[in-house]
């Protein structure tokens, strides 16, 4: 953690972040692969708690993507992602509802109030918290490919509207909201919806302060293979350049559409850490360096106010 050997100038450094995110939300999207491991699942928590405790409002959405291809291969149920998106059979949907609501979402919880979190479990379909309806088949180019392919996701979900009040009151309360990647339809029927989809209509329904996507890489690279390619800023414009040059895919690629949405969606900043490193989501909130990559609308004027948004990187 780039934090200065003075523990006195670490802390001066530190307590501009705390004053300037007291009371503001900020959305912390985990990956389905942070959350396998028991020992950094905790490490992570203790993060959030530190949030936490310094009065940040904090609204946390798990995935669990890779603990569902376990259970799903452990139950002879085909897998199958087109561009990092899964294609939802039934069989897949009660599976989802299994991990996703269930052993995924209890062990987070648990390890977030042995950190002396407050935390609360919700599904989307809580309180309406995400309506969402059925995709219809669309046109997907896979990775690797230049065609698009007309695919039918089955019983995934799009996000149609947020009704963020349940999160609100629970904020308001002190509590840790944690959401598990389900969404309710109008007729009662349950979808799976990407998690990160749903922390960036999250994000920008509540308007967070801050979205973090917690990685098991250290954040968006040039090239996936080597980590010390860390790209450690990055504009709409670039991220949508890095698309076009093929350097994102798989799982990123839903992760670059969020990330462009909740910009859009009037979120400041978007952050992506790597949530194996015991440190990284305070150092990315609580320095100037930060630790992964820090995504924003435009590169913004030199001197001005708006940049140090944890870490204040150039
Ligand atoms: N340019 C890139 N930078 C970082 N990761 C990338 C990039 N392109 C593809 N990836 C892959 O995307 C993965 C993140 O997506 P995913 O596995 O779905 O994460 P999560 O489960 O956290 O949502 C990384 O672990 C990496 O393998
Ligand atoms: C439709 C869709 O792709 N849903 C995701 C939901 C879980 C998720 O997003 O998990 P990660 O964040 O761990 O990848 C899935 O079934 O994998």
């Amino acid at each position: 953690m780039p934090l200065s050997p003075n523990p006195y100038a670490a802390l001066k450094e530190a307590s501009r972040y705390v004053r300037l995110f007291r009371g503001k939300t900020f959305v912390v999207k985990v990956g389905g692969e942070v959350l396998t491991e028991p020992k950094i699942r905790k490490a992570l928590c203790e993060q959030i708690a530190l949030l936490w405790s310094f009065s940040i409002r904090v609204v946390v959405v798990h995935g669990g993507g890779a603990e569902l291809d376990a259970v799903c291969k452990a139950m002879h149920i085909p897998v199958q992602k087109v561009a990092g998106r899964r294609v939802t059979s039934p069989e897949v949907l009660d599976a989802a509802k299994m991990v996703f609501a269930g052993q995924v979402h209890m062990d987070l919880l648990a390890d977030l109030q042995a950190a002396g979190v407050p935390a609360v479990g919700l599904t989307g379909l809580d309180a309406g918290l995400l309506k969402a309806s059925k995709r219809p088949p669309v046109a997907v180019v896979p990775d690797g490919a230049t065609e698009p392919q007309l695919v039918d996701f089955g019983l995934v979900g799009d996000i149609d509207a947020v009704d963020p009040h349940v999160l609100s009151h629970l904020l308001d309360g002190g509590f840790v909201p944690v959401v598990a990647p389900l969404s309710g339809g109008e007729d009662g029927a349950i979808y799976n919806t990407n998690a990160d989809t749903i922390a960036s209509s999250l994000a920008s329904a509540l308007g967070a302060e801050k979205l973090f996507f917690l990685l098991s890489v250290p954040g968006l690279l040039k090239d996936v293979a080597k980590t010390s390619s860390l790209i450690p800023h990055a504009t709409l414009d670039q991220l949508a350049a890095f698309e076009a040059k093929g350097i994102i895919s798989g799982g990123m690629r839903p992760k670059a559409a969020a990330v462009k949405a909740a910009i859009q969606g009037g979120v400041p900043s978007v952050h992506l850490v790597s949530g194996l490193a015991p440190d990284a989501l305070l150092a990315e909130v609580f320095t100037n360096e930060g630790s992964g990559t820090m995504i924003v609308a435009a590169q913004p004027a030199t001197g001005s106010l708006a940049a140090p948004a944890g870490g204040a990187k150039p």
